[in-house]
């Protein structure tokens, strides 16, 4: 295992959205579901694809932005929205390729796991346990669980200080730049895969340490 990156990380920090959970497809569908609540238009999941990553409430934003909404409908679209997210997280979710067995490898292992995710805390939670993997983390932290969220280098810090792990010792997987960025500015190195929501840019633009295709590279097994 990790032969791929040279060291066996002492604490593996994850992304969730778009690097272990395709998720869009229920955050599309509570969305609309808010909106319908306002009579508002509702938005493609391509949108949406391009829109997670920064938290529940800039994703409400560029909601609002794209259907030329006043902003004053901010809080009570959000609010919409997390009622329906918090009711029906994970109807259409499912993990990424290679994720439950590198879970898995990990946990044999006794490599210490953290979810680290601008999602806010709570769906963050209902979705890993109705994937039910909420157990193999030892950490999770919320978007809405510190004062900053990444690409600042906080909720990577706390996670650090937490396992008392060093940064150079650990290691950040994550599908945008907000991972990429918050792990360098934490000194974190960081295996990005390609295959998750970054705004439209592609991830080699962000320069993370390394570019996988899925989780399953990393368990050093010949590709199926
Ligand atoms: O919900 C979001 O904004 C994305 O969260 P992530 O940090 O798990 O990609
Ligand atoms: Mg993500």
């Amino acid at each position: 295992m990790f032969s791929l990156i040279g060291f066996t990380p002492k604490l593996v920090m994850c992304d969730l959205d778009g690097t272990l959970v395709d998720s869009a497809a229920d955050i599309h569908h509570c969305l609309n579901l808010a909106l319908d609540d306002l009579g508002l238009a509702r938005v493609s999941q391509l949108q949406v694809r391009n829109w997670v990553g920064r938290g529940a409430s800039r994703l409400v934003y560029c909601v609002l932005e794209a259907g030329q909404h006043p902003a004053g409908l901010h809080d009570g679209l959000l609010a919409g929205f997390m009622r329906h997210y918090q009711q029906a997280v994970c109807q259409f979710s499912r993990f990424y390729e290679g994720v439950p067995e590198f879970l898995k490898a990990c946990r044999q292992a006794g490599i210490p796991l953290a979810c680290v995710t601008n999602k806010p805390y709570a769906p963050a939670k209902g979705l890993l346990e109705a994937l039910d993997c909420l157990d193999d983390f030892q950490l999770l932290v919320g978007g809405d669980t510190l004062p900053h969220k990444k690409p600042h280098p906080e909720p990577l810090q706390h996670c650090l200080r937490h396992f008392g792990t060093r940064p150079g010792e650990a290691l950040m997987l994550g599908d945008s730049r907000n991972d990429v960025e918050a792990a360098r500015a934490a000194g974190v190195p960081c295996v990005a895969l390609p295959y998750g929501y970054n705004h439209g840019e592609p991830i080699e633009a962000c320069e993370p340490t390394w570019i996988v295709p899925h989780l399953g590279v990393l368990l050093d097994r010949a590709p199926a």
